[in-house]
């Protein structure tokens, strides 16, 4: 049984990118949002584009208003307005002031802008009652960014500040990852779709529609393939007929001990090399990874068979199913399963095996919280997974954690 970290660094140093050259595509930046840039953008404009005012006040020579103070104030004429949107069309001389607003052009020959909360008008003459410093309030044209330069990184998450970013820069069309296609199907005679009447026996098959949420969630296309029955013939079907479709298969069931428990051996048959099929993890033990070559198979090279248990499946697929579809789509950071250190409530019980518990991680002014969900831990229990937020890891051989210590959340 493979220790986790080995697992996962196994599985992940097998995972190669998508190519930015042959598997990009354009999209209109109303749909960049959740996709992954696969070239760096750059642009032509400066940051901020030309030197603006921060403030609403007046644009001045700074040397005019350097010594005042409320009892001496700089009177200043007024010779002008700037409005955000329009060129000033002046030269501000000594003794001179230019009324200006927030994002508005700095005039020439004003070099700094005084806030109209220490100012007084008066007949066209404005009194400058606080000194201030020079340069004060101006957004220096390139001092955000300057042309030419690498605006945003290629393997770039598109999120709310990067879409802002973007239509900023007037990229309206972006070049991104092309969407992972993955394959999903169930294996288990008992199993029923969720629309289906239940004879004594059989389940509903919630594994297919929990992993297809899943994949979507993360930005992929989930192509679902089905029931599966436990027969090798029909398993072999399934996984050959997927191969050439999607970039990879995901399927549940059928990896353990069992006799009906087929998916290695066919995965063997159709000449995958298996890297993964035992973890020192509870639940999720029995965890297929395996690889197609690219000579012998046109579109596939990757196949996830998760554990029929339910928990384990889920399980499986964030701690290492999920990191390993990020690193595939181009992700050139944030790929990696996240965990953050977080004070435990509960009495944990761990191990052999490293053990995920499962439960609510909440964020407090305080630091991190980790509380277990009531109800069973095992992994044929999905009921009491609802809400969950986190699974608390408990080490190897660790017996227990005790509530107020320090536990390392995995957060989903
Ligand atoms: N003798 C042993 N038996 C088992 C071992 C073992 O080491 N020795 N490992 C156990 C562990 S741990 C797990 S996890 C399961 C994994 O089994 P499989 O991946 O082979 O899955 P199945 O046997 O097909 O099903 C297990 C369980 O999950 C239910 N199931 C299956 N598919 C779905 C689905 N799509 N949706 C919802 N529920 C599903 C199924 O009905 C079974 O109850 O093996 C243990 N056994
Ligand atoms: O790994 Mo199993 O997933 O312990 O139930
Ligand atoms: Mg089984």
């Amino acid at each position: 049984m493979l220790p986790v970290a080995e697992a996962e660094r196994l599985i992940l140093n097998q995972i190669h990118p998508l190519n930015p050259e042959t598997e990009s595509q354009m999209v209109t930046l109303d749909k960049a949002r959740g996709r992954v840039l696969s070239r760096p953008v750059t642009s032509s404009l400066d940051f901020p584009h030309w030197d603006n005012s921060a403030m609403d006040g007046y644009a001045v020579r700074y040397l005019d208003v350097r010594d005042c103070s409320p009892e001496n104030p700089a009177v200043l004429e007024v010779v002008g307005e700037v409005p955000a949107g329009i060129v000033p069309d002046f030269t501000l001389q000594r003794g001179q002031a230019a009324r200006i607003f927030t994002g508005a052009m700095i005039p020439n020959g004003a070099d700094t802008i005084v806030m109209q909360e220490n100012t007084q008008l008066q007949n066209q003459k404005v009194s400058v009652l606080r000194a201030t410093k020079s340069g004060e309030f101006i957004r220096k044209q390139g001092s955000f960014y300057q042309a030419g330069n690498i605006l945003l990184q290629s393997g770039m998450l598109v999120n709310m500040p990067e879409v802002a970013i973007l239509a900023a820069a007037q990229c309206n069309q972006v070049s991104v990852y092309r969407r992972l296609r993955v394959a999903i199907f169930a294996t288990g005679n008992e199993l029923v779709p969720c629309d289906r009447p239940l004879a004594p026996g059989q389940i509903v098959d919630s594994n297919q529609y929990a992993l297809a949420a899943g994949i979507a969630q993360m930005g992929g296309i989930p192509h679902c393939f089905g029931i599966i029955p436990d027969d090798p013939e029909a398993t072999q079907k399934a996984i050959s007929g997927a191969l050439s479709m999607v970039d990879v298969i995901i399927s549940s069931g059928g990896v353990s001990v069992g006799e009906y428990d087929y998916i290695d051996r066919i995965l063997k048959d159709l000449g995958a090399t298996l890297h993964v099929t035992k973890v020192k993890i509870k639940p999720g033990k029995p965890l297929t990874f395996a690889t197609f070559t690219e000579s012998s198979i046109p579109s596939c090279l990757y196949y996830f068979g998760l554990p029929g248990n339910p928990v384990s499946a889920l399980v499986c697929f964030w701690r290492f199913v999920q990191p390993a579809l990020k690193k595939l789509s181009g992700y050139s950071s944030g790929w990696q399963p996240k965990f953050v250190l977080a004070q435990n409530r509960c009495l944990l019980r761990g191990g052999p095996r490293e053990t995920y518990v499962w439960g609510n991680l909440a964020y407090t002014p305080q630091g991190c919280e980790f509380d277990l969900a009531p109800g069973l831990q095992i992994s044929a229990n999905l009921i009491n997974l609802a809400g969950t937020t986190g699974f608390a890891v408990i080490p190897a051989g660790k017996d227990q954690i005790h509530p107020g210590e320090w536990v390392q959340v995995l957060t989903i």
